[in-house]
């Protein structure tokens, strides 16, 4: 069926028909407070572009909705928080089907469960070009302190939850004409790039324990995201690139093209795990209990005093921080 034959009302009601009351239909959601609840609230926002952040010809619908929530989530993750309710702006064009948008927020409302976010509302417009789908997200702190990432402080440890580049790579391997549906390290790359995991239990669980002293979701590439975290924090890092862990998928789609998995670690972006700090006493600790939670943590370096800079050792010797990450203006990646 088109769009246009439900109309904009039509296919906000026929979209949400199952969603409970309160949520949809009036000028705003309105829903209790979580229950004893008092930690300061958190609130982001992240928006997903057709042929930017995702392609039809590489994503399914309930692939693209799925994502939407958890980038999303990952946010609040990174600042150990619990999500709780999004608003989603969507913008379709007349290339899209009721169907298609139909198994767009079937996407959405599996991974909302995963995480217990509330879909409560949003807001419809026709694009001229494309689908832009953007969900604003609010959540709430559990430790004492929003989990930044401005309190990293020489000596501690950098450390990340998860091997990286999968995402990178899962999209270079579809790029290049590759079948996504196979029960592979290959196949898991592809998965973790049409319906990336937010590390919401593994923020959770470093913020409770207050184990963590900064965080960051890693969206942007680990050079990004490790700058991010030494220039708010007024800090310089040594980072060992043999220390960086790599999805054994990545690895096997980077020999196949040709590639560099690393390249993808540091550049790619949208791995989504955790980069956080931590005093190096903890880190057994954190070992434990993340891998008890089915993350497979490493640690990849050290917080270093400023005047040290920024610094990557390689097999050849110590080198300046590798520049970039991606950037929407810069033509994705400098
Ligand atoms: N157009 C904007 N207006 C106001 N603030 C913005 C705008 N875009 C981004 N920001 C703010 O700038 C900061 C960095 O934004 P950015 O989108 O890079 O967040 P991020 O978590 O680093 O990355 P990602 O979007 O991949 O999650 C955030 O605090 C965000 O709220
Ligand atoms: C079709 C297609 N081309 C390229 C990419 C890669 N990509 C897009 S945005 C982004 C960074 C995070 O964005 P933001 O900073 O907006 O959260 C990355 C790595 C993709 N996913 N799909
Ligand atoms: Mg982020």
């Amino acid at each position: 069926m088109k769009i246009a034959e439900l109309g904009e009302f039509g296919l906000i009601e026929y979209l949400t028909r199952n969603w409970s009351p309160g949520l949809v239909g009036d000028d705003a959601a309105w829903l209790p407070l979580p229950p004893g609840e008092q930690g300061p609230m958190l609130f982001t926002t992240d928006m997903m572009l057709e042929e930017v952040h995702f392609s039809r010809r590489f994503s399914s619908a309930y692939d693209i909705g799925w994502k939407a929530v958890a980038v999303n989530v990952s946010d609040i993750a990174a600042m150990g928080g619990e999500p709780w309710t999004a608003v989603i702006s969507l913008g379709a064009d007349s290339s899209w089907s009721v169907a298609e948008l139909e198994e767009l927020y079937a996407g959405m409302q599996a991974a909302a469960e995963i995480y217990g976010v509330v879909l409560a509302g949003g807001d419809t417009v026709k694009s001229r070009q494309g689908l832009i789908l953007n969900l604003a997200l609010t959540g709430w702190q559990r430790g004492p302190q929003p989990l930044g990432r401005d309190r990293a402080r020489p000596g501690q440890l950098l450390a990340v939850t998860g091997p990286l580049g999968a995402s990178a790579a899962g999209l270079a391997w579809l790029q290049a004409g590759g079948e996504g549906d196979c029960a592979t390290q290959v196949g898991e790359a592809v998965t973790l790039h049409r319906r990336p995991r937010a590390q919401l239990a593994a923020g959770r669980w470093l913020a409770e324990r207050q184990l963590a002293t900064a965080a960051n979701d890693i969206s942007d590439g680990l050079a990004r995201e490790v700058l991010e975290i030494c220039t708010a924090s007024g800090v310089g890092c040594q980072v060992e690139a043999t220390a960086i862990p790599i999805h054994a998928g990545a690895r096997s789609i980077a020999r196949t093209l040709g590639k560099d998995a690393l390249e993808w670690a540091f550049r790619g972006g949208e791995d989504f795990q955790l980069l956080f700090t931590c005093a190096e006493a903890d880190w057994h600790q954190i070992e434990t209990g993340l891998t008890a939670l089915g993350c497979q943590p490493a640690r990849i370096g050290r917080i270093t005093p400023p005047e040290q800079g920024m610094r990557l050792l390689t097999e050849k010797g110590p080198e300046p921080w590798p520049a970039g990450g991606y950037d929407h203006f810069t033509g994705g990646k400098e």
